[in-house]
Order: structure tokens, then C-alpha cells, then sequence
């Protein structure tokens, strides 16, 4: 039997609709509207689509989205104005500066500046911290993307052995962190792989679940995958071919138990996640 999908739209749907009446009570007890401001410098081509996609969710649950198109050329000290005057604005609750920045910006100074309790994206060294320390403000979206789809799943986590692949600060390293914690949706045992990992295979090979976040396309092949195992596929890559994940789609499938799709997977899910964190940026902020 091939492995049952996990469909990352249907349940990106899902919570958006549950969002909707969450959103809709808040407005009705605070007389506030949530906010959203994006940032977004430069005309990357997926980016532009990304801001696009997530001001249509916001608009869907009834978030209030703000962009804010900056040049090319923007120096640092332009950007941290504006962040600084969103900071400030008190009719703003969620910050999100999209990543890439352009060369001549000092991304981690950037991310400081991000007021910690508007940080949407939870890239900020406290709210970094905080997730670690397992007392989050707001998680990561991408990590938190790959929890619900697992435990809206019911796919057991607690004792399981999670092969995560690819320690990005964004994805792999806070991911291998939320799962190993103590509590629901977690207490797995977990292994984080890289690019220096010698045999990786023979890790991949005793996963439960194994989370692929590498960033090149189909590099998780059929032979790494143990029978019978469930696959999540993290990975975004624009090819001549399409957008295609990390993982071997076609030939996984016959051998996983149950497998995300790319796209339809990760990524709709990843930005519902900015949705709520917005959303509790605004209960935080009024409250
Ligand atoms: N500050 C910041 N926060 C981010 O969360 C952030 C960022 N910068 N920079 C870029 C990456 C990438 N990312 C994606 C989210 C959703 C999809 C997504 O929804 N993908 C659809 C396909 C969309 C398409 O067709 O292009 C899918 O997988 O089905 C993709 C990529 C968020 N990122």
C-alpha cells in the first residue's frame, strides 16, 4: 500500500477556519483588529510570492496585513528606522522581515532590532532562547509546521526516534529542539544530520520519522527511508522541472508509511503558523 498523504493544504484550511472565529472573538472583546506588517526588500521572485500568498491568508481569518516594499538598495539604517516606527506603532502586533535581505544589510542585526514581542517569526535571540528553554512566546513557523502536521495526524511522537536532516537556525536546529522537549507533541528521541554527517543513511535508516530540511532537491533517496516510516519533506527548490522537495517523492512513496507532498505540504502549513503567531502577538500586546 503507497503512504497516505499528509495533505498540508486541507489542514492549512482547517486551522485558518478555526483562526477565523479565534480572530473574530478577539476582535469583539478588544475593539483591535490583529496586525500584520511585512517587510520586504528587494524583488526576489519567491519572496514576492510568498508576501503575496500570506496577505491573502491574512485577509481570509481576518488579520489586518500592512507591506512594506522597500528598494534594493536600502541601506541598514533606513531598514532599522522603519522597524524601529513599527515597533513603536501600537496598532501593529506582528513584525516579519522577509529573509533573504540584500548584501549590504547585517541580517542578525536586523532580526535583533525586531521588538521580541512582535517577533511572528520567533527569530529573535529571546525568543530563540525561549524555545529552547522550552517556555515559547511564539515558535519558529516552519518547526511548528511539521508538529501540527504530525499531531493533527496522529502520528505518535513521544518514544519515537525523529531523524531530522539539515541545521539551519531557521528549521532543522529549533525543530530538533521542539521535539526533543518534555510534553505533548514531543518527547522524542531525536538525531539532527548535516552536511558532515558521514554515512547518513545509516541514520536515516533508523528513523520513525525522519524530517527532511537540507535545501537540495531529492536528496533523500528511497534506500535511506526504513519501511514503513513516516517522511516529512521541509525542502522549497524552484527547478527546471517545477518546485520539487528534498526528498525522492515517486520513490519514497511505496516504501514510507505516510509522506508530505511538496508543494501542498510544509509550506501552507509554515505560513498558518505566522497567522497564529500574530494572533498571539495581539492577545500578548492587548492583554
Ligand atoms: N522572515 C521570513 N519568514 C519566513 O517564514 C520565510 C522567509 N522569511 N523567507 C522565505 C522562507 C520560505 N517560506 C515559505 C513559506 C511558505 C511556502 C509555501 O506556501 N509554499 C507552497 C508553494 C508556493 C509556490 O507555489 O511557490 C507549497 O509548498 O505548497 C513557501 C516558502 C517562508 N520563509
Amino acid at each position: 500500500m503507497p503512504a497516505q498523504l499528509l495533505d498540508g493544504n486541507a489542514l492549512a484550511r482547517q486551522i485558518r477556519s478555526e483562526l477565523t472565529t479565534e480572530v473574530a472573538e478577539f476582535i469583539e472583546n478588544n475593539g483591535v483588529v490583529p496586525a500584520l506588517a511585512a517587510v520586504l526588500v528587494g524583488g526576489d521572485p519567491a519572496s514576492q510570492v510568498y508576501v503575496r500568498n500570506k496577505r491573502r491568508d491574512c485577509e481570509e481569518v481576518g488579520i489586518n496585513s500592512t507591506l512594506h516594499r522597500l528598494p534594493e538598495t536600502t541601506t541598514q539604517d533606513e531598514l532599522l528606522n522603519l522597524i524601529a516606527r513599527l515597533n513603536r506603532d501600537d496598532a501593529i502586533h506582528g513584525i516579519l522581515v522577509q529573509l533573504p535581505l540584500p548584501p549590504q544589510i547585517d541580517s542578525r542585526a536586523i532580526l535583533e532590532a525586531v521588538s521580541p514581542n512582535k517577533d511572528v517569526d520567533a527569530f529573535h535571540p529571546e525568543n530563540v532562547g525561549l524555545v529552547v528553554q522550552g517556555q515559547p512566546r511564539f515558535l519558529p513557523c516552519t518547526p511548528a509546521a511539521v508538529q501540527q502536521i504530525l499531531v493533527r495526524n496522529n502520528v505518535s511522537i513521544a518514544g519515537q526516534h525523529v531523524v531530522v536532516v539539515g541545521r539551519s537556525d531557521i528549521v532543522g536546529k529549533p525543530l530538533a529542539i521542539m521535539l526533543a522537549q518534555r510534553g505533548p507533541g514531543a518527547d522524542a528521541t531525536v538525531t539532527l544530520c548535516h552536511s558532515r554527517t558521514p554515512d547518513l543513511g545509516a541514520f536515516t535508516r533508523q528513523a520513525d520519522i525522519l524530517v527532511a530540511a537540507i535545501g537540495k532537491p531529492k536528496f533523500i533517496t528511497a534506500d535511506m527511508i526504513r519501511p514503513g516510516a513516516t517522511v516529512i519533506d521541509v525542502g522549497i527548490n524552484r527547478t527546471d522541472a517545477g518546485l520539487v522537495g528534498d526528498v525522492d517523492f515517486e520513490a519514497i512513496l511505496p516504501v514510507a508509511s505516510r509522506i508530505t507532498p511538496v508543494p501542498g505540504g510544509i509550506g501552507p502549513l509554515t505560513r498558518v503558523m505566522l497567522l497564529v503567531n500574530t494572533l498571539t502577538a495581539a492577545r500578548q500586546l492587548e492583554m
